[in-house]
């Protein structure tokens, strides 16, 4: 393909981003992989610097844009490489024209723009949340001995992390293949860590998804105890067995719920859990990095729907939680509406909980938990808070 028509590639690829955006449709990983899995005649090198092209102009583009075109007009004006490739040429964008619709730019839609504002961040703070993630590993305390990495990494703010640049093929090393280290951002490493699961303890896992985090909670357990891992999307929550048999892990159960009745399926549990982790289903507000669309496709509705779930979900999690034992709600969202303020209103609904201060490598006092920022802590954005249920 010619540098232009890698251009009008990024053009076309972007129009079926937004359109998802609106839609809830796919993710813009899956659509650029669909683009591409119908043009054989695009190479590797094709691939990787359309795929920049999407994902720099996503960035770019604070508001959904009216157009592909529009985004990429506006990369054009931030960037006169990519400016001069709107030259008309075969395969290629037409020129831009004298007064053309360009893109909004900004960190994310401006409600959102004032939400983060509010919240104290500032704008170097807002700016990081669109820069390029590194990539983390999680070291495997279950599988230790075999975690020889052919390159050593930095160090993260979680003990079990190492960070290398984003393109590093870990996925290829033997220790991924022995189950030895897994991709996980040092925050989400962190986070796991507010549990305190100890060897020998019931913990349940209650939105565990694919189970990244229900790994690191069987490798704290040193793989002894019971781990029930939950939740409601049968796709993520298949995923999960496969890669706890891949990293050493035979204490995890899963079981699936149905949601709304979330309760009736955990009966078993009430008021047996040493500890129970709520990883809730959030604006993601934190891994924009990751999927830098999620702004788009965010919107004050969804945010409410999703802010009644978060405080259903913790009111689940708590009638399974013994006297004296944990509950830890985390999100990868920096609004308070999901963290600190889902805590007090938890608190004010049950007399018989506390917060406890929580102290971990990283994270700033937020509300009754802590907060972890990519600008201040090079992690993906959490909120994260330790509640005791009173014995
Ligand atoms: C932030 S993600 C969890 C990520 C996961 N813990 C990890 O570390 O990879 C939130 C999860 O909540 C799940 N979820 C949504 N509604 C739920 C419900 N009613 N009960 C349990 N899980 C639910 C979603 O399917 C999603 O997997």
């Amino acid at each position: 393909m010619t540098p232009q028509a890698r251009v009008q590639a990024a053009i076309d690829i972007l129009d079926a981003v937004i359109a998802a955006a609106r839609a809830k449709g796919a993710p813009a990983d899956r659509l650029i992989s669909e683009w591409f899995r119908t043009r054989r005649f695009a190479g590797s090198g094709d691939r990787r610097a359309v795929r920049e092209l999407v994902y720099a102009a996503i960035r770019s583009c604070g508001e959904v844009p009216a157009s592909g075109r529009a985004a990429m007009v506006l990369l054009a004006r931030q960037d006169a490489a990519v400016a001069a490739l709107f030259d008309g040429s075969r395969h290629g964008p037409e020129a831009i024209a004298p007064g053309e619709i360009t893109a909004q730019g900004g960190v994310a839609p401006e409600w959102l723009e004032r939400a983060l504002a509010a919240l104290g961040l500032d704008s170097a703070e807002q700016a990081a949340l669109l820069d390029r993630a590194p990539l983390d590993i999680r070291i495997n305390a279950l599988k230790a001995e075999l975690a020889e990495l052919p390159e050593v990494g930095a160090p993260t703010v979680a003990a079990t992390g190492r960070r290398y640049p984003p393109s590093t093929p870990v996925e290829q090393w033997d220790a991924y293949r022995f189950g030895a280290i897994e991709v996980q951002d040092a925050g989400s490493q962190l986070v796991c860590e507010a549990a305190g699961a100890q060897p020998g303890e019931a913990v349940v896992d209650l939105c565990a998804g694919a189970g990244g985090k229900t790994l690191a909670l069987a490798a704290a357990m040193e793989d002894r105890g019971v781990l029930l891992a939950c939740d409601a999307d049968r796709a993520r929550l298949s995923r999960l067995m496969p890669r706890a048999e891949r990293a050493g892990v035979h204490i995890a159960e899963t079981r699936l719920l149905d949601p709304g009745k979330e309760a009736e399926a955990l009966g078993d549990w009430a008021g047996r859990a040493d500890a129970v982790l709520v990883d809730a289903p959030c604006s993601g507000t934190g891994t924009w990095r990751r999927n830098p669309e999620a702004r788009w496709r965010l919107t004050p509705a969804e945010l409410a729907r999703l802010t009644a779930l978060q405080s259903r979900l913790l009111d689940v999690a708590a009638a399974l939680v013994k006297p004296g034992g944990r509950l830890v709600h985390v999100v990868c969202s920096l609004l308070d509406v999901e963290g600190a303020d889902q805590v007090s209103a938890f608190l004010a609904r049950h007399a018989d909980w506390r917060a406890v201060p929580l102290v971990l490598g990283a994270g700033t006092a937020r509300g009754s938990g802590l907060r972890l920022t990519p600008h201040r802590d090079g992690t993906d954005g959490f909120f994260v808070a330790r509640l005791e249920r009173l014995c």
